[in-house]
């Protein structure tokens, strides 16, 4: 069988001695090629997970193997065939556009970095504030410039935490579009932590719905509405939010 994207087991986060853990016990197998969502309310532990899942935060207990390396142990193996993207990150702000992805064309040891660049610069229309410092940006155009930033080392697994935060509905349909050509050209695997549940449906093959750190629900979004009896994931989102689970499948 291929190496999975992500082998995640028993994954926990605990912040604070004793209390209850933001993540609990989360387990799953990404496989590649495909995208899958990770959805809950403010709270759920999404980004304490994706953190986990890059290494920036040590598990309390678990483990993530991510391209089939140990991130506790191999994970500089994995990391280079990652990125990710995050609206919490902020982008070297002094740096123009260029500069920054020029600098992570050198972190990343991308070959061609230049040619790789231009082709960045054109796919996302970056062109005409490619020389301005990031931090004058606005923020649908620093979202485009952080995704350019995910694709620069042609990444095999993909985490996105908010991918369209902030964008108006025609760049986030067309954010929503190179994400699925990428994935689709590359085989690349992917795993969206997102509040928006219409970009959920057209992505995702599969979805974990996360509250209170631990997976209340998960399955392909079509399996989602029928066994709810919904008509769109925002439902079923309500329905798990607000505890009617039990009630909408007894
Ligand atoms: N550094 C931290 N120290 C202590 N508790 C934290 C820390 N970061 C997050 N938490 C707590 O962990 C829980 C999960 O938070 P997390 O940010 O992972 O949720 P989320 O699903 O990403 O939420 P949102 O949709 O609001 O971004 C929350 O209760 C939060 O208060």
């Amino acid at each position: 069988m291929e190496t999975p994207a992500l082998l995640v087991e028993g994954l926990t986060k605990t912040y604070t001695p004793g209390a209850k853990p933001a993540v609990e016990s989360l387990t799953f197998t990404l496989p590649m090629g495909e995208t899958w969502g990770l959805l809950g309310g403010n709270g759920a532990g999404k980004s304490t997970t994706i953190a986990m899942l890059l290494g920036l935060l040590v598990p309390s207990a678990g483990r993530v193997l991510a391209l089939g390396h140990d991130m506790a142990t191999d994970r500089f193996a994995a990391l280079a065939r990652m990125n990710f993207s995050s609206p919490y990150i902020a982008l070297p702000h002094r740096l123009t556009v260029e500069e920054n992805l020029r600098v992570y064309a050198h972190l990343y040891g991308v070959p061609e970095a230049e040619r790789r660049i231009a082709e960045l610069v054109e796919e996302f229309a970056l062109g005409e504030f490619a020389k301005r410092p990031a931090g004058q940006l606005s923020a649908g155009q620093k979202t485009r410039v952080a995704l350019a930033k995910a694709l620069i080392n042609k990444p095999a697994l993909l985490l996105l935490d908010e991918p369209t935060a902030s964008l108006d509905p025609d760049t986030g349909d067309w954010v929503r579009s190179t994400l699925e050509r990428y994935r689709a050209a590359e085989g690349a695997a992917m795993l969206l932590a997102s509040h928006n549940m219409g970009e959920v449906e057209r992505l995702c093959a599969n979805v974990l719905m996360l509250k209170g750190g631990r997976v209340v629900d998960a399955g392909s979004p079509s399996a989602l509405l029928e066994k709810y009896g919904r008509d769109d994931l925002e439902e079923v989102f309500l329905d798990i939010a607000r505890g009617r689970a039990q009630a909408a499948v007894a």
